[in-house]
Order: structure tokens, then C-alpha cells, then sequence
């Protein structure tokens, strides 16, 4: 095999390393479908439970498979009292995705079915990560608020749940449509970084949990989907639209990087930008708090005339967020509740038609050369 420099891609940019039927991320017109069904129509349409069943099994389901669905999620949120205990021994000041990444590892210890990677065993395994991990994120960022944890409650939806654990109640039905389009938004999204990740895991016949627990620490990124909390860091810096272009200026003069902008694959913009903004409007005019849309539009507007740069997912998502109530420590751990399907989606698949992961790399250290005489 030639070692060319010249085939080297950094960052694997453009490579095609395997096929996948689970998304299609289009750039050529700033669109994406899963399995089939544009994420914009999934996201009006569908609730987040029917998106999670459609990237596990290829189809929508009907009535009858949707109320098993909810049932089996539903009747699985509980956490041990051991987790509980580790989760309770976590520092105050850890990050909740630090929190989230050793929660996951540590429901792997629990779980009956760890080291059974076949198919039926890893469905099983995921469906409990799924109900599981929102209750894992709960616990542990009320206890570093020194608050005790919320028992799931099974009669909500998963979007409810999520507002129940986390903050004690469930807000007006256009707050949770409006997170229940984030989590369908960020359920799925081609060979990213930590789905890559998971999938190189999944390659040498490690198991879900671990693929998850590597996932999570690659989402934790600023450059991935530590983004969306960037975001929000950045516009409450920025604090007011009269300041944002200024800010900018700023930015551009140190060639810093702008958080929630640039994507690897979407040079055009995002397919999911829109229909988040749109939601995250919604939350502004619900919460009755223009500012952080008013800033966002500025920064949008700028980085286009200036950069010629778009948003991306975590842009609009940052402040929808926090327009929702959530604390900005939440919102990556949020992106892990949702992106859990597509994870194990790819697990399933990248299991299914298996070749251990594993590239070149070109060596530029010293020439070979004798041990010093000792
Ligand atoms: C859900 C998600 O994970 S979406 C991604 C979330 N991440 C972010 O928002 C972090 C900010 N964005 C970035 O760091 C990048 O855009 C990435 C990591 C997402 C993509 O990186 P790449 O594909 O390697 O970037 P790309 O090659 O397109 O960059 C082209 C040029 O635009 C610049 N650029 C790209 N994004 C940004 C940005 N957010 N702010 C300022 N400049 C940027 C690059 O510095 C580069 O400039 P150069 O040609 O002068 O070196
Ligand atoms: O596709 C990517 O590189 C990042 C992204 O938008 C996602 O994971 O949702």
C-alpha cells in the first residue's frame, strides 16, 4: 500500500468510511433524512419516542408498536439506589457530561446483559440506556445543586419526563413540542464525531455500554456538541444586541472561533437550523424575553456578510435551551438523551456488517537508529 502524504485527509475530511442507511446528511441542498423521511417533517409531525423507534427498526411504527415503545421506555426510567450513591459521591463542581459519561459506564456494571453483544441483547441494552440516562442526568445535577433526585414518572412522555426529573414540573405544551423538536433534531446525524466513535468501538466487539461512554466523552467536545452550552456562554458574555456586532469585530480581529458556527459537512447551512430557530422564536415570545434571538440574529447575519459562515444545530439550540429553563450545564447532556438512538442505530448496523476499524497513519518521527551503548 503507497504511504502518499498527499492521501493523507486530516480530520478525515471527505472520506467515505462505510455505508450507513440510518441518515442521509445532504449538503448539495442543506437537507437530511432519517431512513428515508426529512427531519423537518419528522420533527413537526412525530413525537420524539416515534423518531427513536424509526432509527431502530427502519420504520415508522403504528399504534400498536408506538404504545409498546412508550411502555417499555416508560417502565424503564428507574435508576439503582447504587447509582444513586455513586452519582450522590460525584464533586459538586463536575461537569453533568462527566457525570452522564461515568453514569453510563457504571449502568454498564449493572446491566444483566453487558457483555452480550448480540442484536436482541444490544436493542435491549439501548432501550435501557434510553430511559435511563435522563434519569442519571437528573440526579446528578440536582444533587450538585444539593437537591434531592424525582422519581421518573412513568404516565409522561419521554419529553415530559425530561422536565419532571430534571427541574420538578412539566412546563406548557409549546415549551415541551419545542423540546421535543430539539431531541428529534439531534437524534441522528451520519458519521459524526461521536457516533464514529462509537462505531470504531463497536468495530473491535466491545459492547454498547462502552461504545455509548467513549461517545459521550467525544460529544463533550466545544468543538462538537459542547458547542450548544458555548453558545450560550458566549451570548450572555456578549449580553445585550446593541454589543453583539461589536463582539464580533472582536472575535474576527483575534481569529478566534465562533462558537455554533462552521459545520464539517454543510458548507451552505444546516438542515436543521431552521425549524430550531423557529421553535426557539416561539420560546423567546413564550418566555417574553426577545434579547438572546435579538443577539443571535445580529451574530447569524454578521458571520454570513463577513465569514460567509452559517450556524449550526447548536446555534439556535444554546438559547431554545435556555429560554426552556434549563442551566447551561445541561444542554450537551441533553444532546447525549437524544443522541442515544442515533448511537445505538449505528451499533446495530455498524455490528451487523463488521470489519475491525482501523487506519493508516504516516510516520514523520526520527529515522530508525541504534540504542545509545549501555
Ligand atoms: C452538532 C455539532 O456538532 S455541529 C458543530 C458544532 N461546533 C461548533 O459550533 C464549533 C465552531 N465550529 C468549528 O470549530 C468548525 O466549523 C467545525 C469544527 C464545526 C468544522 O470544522 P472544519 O470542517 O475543519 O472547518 P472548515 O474547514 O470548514 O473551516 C473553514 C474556514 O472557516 C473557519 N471557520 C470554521 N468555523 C468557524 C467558526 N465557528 N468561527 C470562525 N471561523 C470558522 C475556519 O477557521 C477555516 O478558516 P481558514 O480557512 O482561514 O483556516
Ligand atoms: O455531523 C457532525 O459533524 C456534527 C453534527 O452536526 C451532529 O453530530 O449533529
Amino acid at each position: 500500500m503507497s504511504e502518499n502524504l498527499n492521501e493523507i485527509r486530516k480530520g478525515l475530511v471527505g472520506v467515505v468510511a462505510d455505508v450507513s442507511a440510518v441518515s442521509k446528511v445532504m449538503p448539495e441542498t442543506n437537507s437530511l433524512t432519517y431512513r428515508g423521511y426529512a427531519v423537518q417533517d419528522l420533527a413537526e409531525h412525530c413525537s420524539f419516542e416515534e423518531v427513536a423507534y424509526l432509527l431502530w427498526n427502519g420504520e415508522l411504527p403504528d399504534a400498536a408498536q408506538l404504545a409498546d415503545f412508550r411502555k417499555e421506555e416508560a417502565s424503564n426510567r428507574a435508576i439503582t439506589p447504587a447509582l444513586h450513591q455513586v452519582i450522590r459521591a460525584f464533586p459538586h463542581d463536575a461537569h453533568p457530561m462527566d457525570a452522564i459519561r461515568t453514569a453510563v459506564s457504571f449502568l454498564g456494571l449493572e446491566d444483566p446483559d453487558t457483555a452480550d453483544t448480540s442484536e436482541p441483547a444490544t436493542r435491549r441494552k439501548a432501550m435501557r440506556l434510553l430511559a435511563r440516562i435522563p434519569t442519571a442526568i437528573a440526579a446528578a445535577h440536582r444533587a450538585s445543586k444539593g437537591q434531592a433526585p424525582v422519581d421518573p414518572d412513568p404516565s409522561l412522555s419521554f419529553a415530559e419526563n425530561f422536565f419532571h426529573v430534571v427541574l420538578g414540573k412539566v412546563p406548557a405544551p409549546e415549551v415541551v413540542k419545542a423540546f421535543d423538536v430539539s431531541l428529534i433534531l439531534y437524534a441522528e446525524h451520519g458519521f459524526n464525531a461521536s457516533t464514529f466513535t462509537a462505531r470504531t468501538v463497536t468495530s473491535t466487539g466491545a459492547d454498547l455500554h462502552g461504545a455509548v461512554t467513549a461517545a459521550i466523552a467525544a460529544l463533550k467536545g466545544p468543538l462538537h456538541g459542547g458547542a450548544n452550552e458555548a453558545v450560550m456562554h458566549m451570548l450572555t458574555e456578549i449580553g445585550s444586541p446593541e454589543k453583539a456586532a461589536d463582539w464580533l469585530r472582536g472575535r474576527f480581529d483575534h481569529k478566534a472561533l465562533v462558537m455554533g458556527f462552521g459545520h464539517r459537512v454543510y458548507k451552505n447551512g444546516d438542515s436543521r437550523v431552521p425549524t430550531m430557530t423557529r421553535y426557539a422564536e416561539k420560546m423567546a415570545e413564550v418566555v417574553g424575553d426577545r434579547r438572546w434571538m435579538e443577539m443571535s440574529r445580529i451574530l447569524a447575519a454578521e458571520m454570513l456578510e463577513k465569514k460567509n459562515i452559517h450556524p449550526n444545530l447548536d446555534f439556535p439550540a444554546g438559547p431554545a435551551y435556555h429560554l426552556m429553563g434549563f442551566d447551561i450545564p445541561l444542554f450537551t447532556p441533553i444532546f447525549v438523551a437524544s443522541r442515544i438512538t442515533g448511537w445505538a442505530a449505528h451499533v446495530i448496523e455498524q455490528s451487523a456488517d463488521n470489519r475491525l476499524i482501523r487506519p493508516l497513519s504516516q510516520y514523520t518521527g526520527a529515522a530508525q537508529r541504534e540504542l545509545p551503548h549501555r
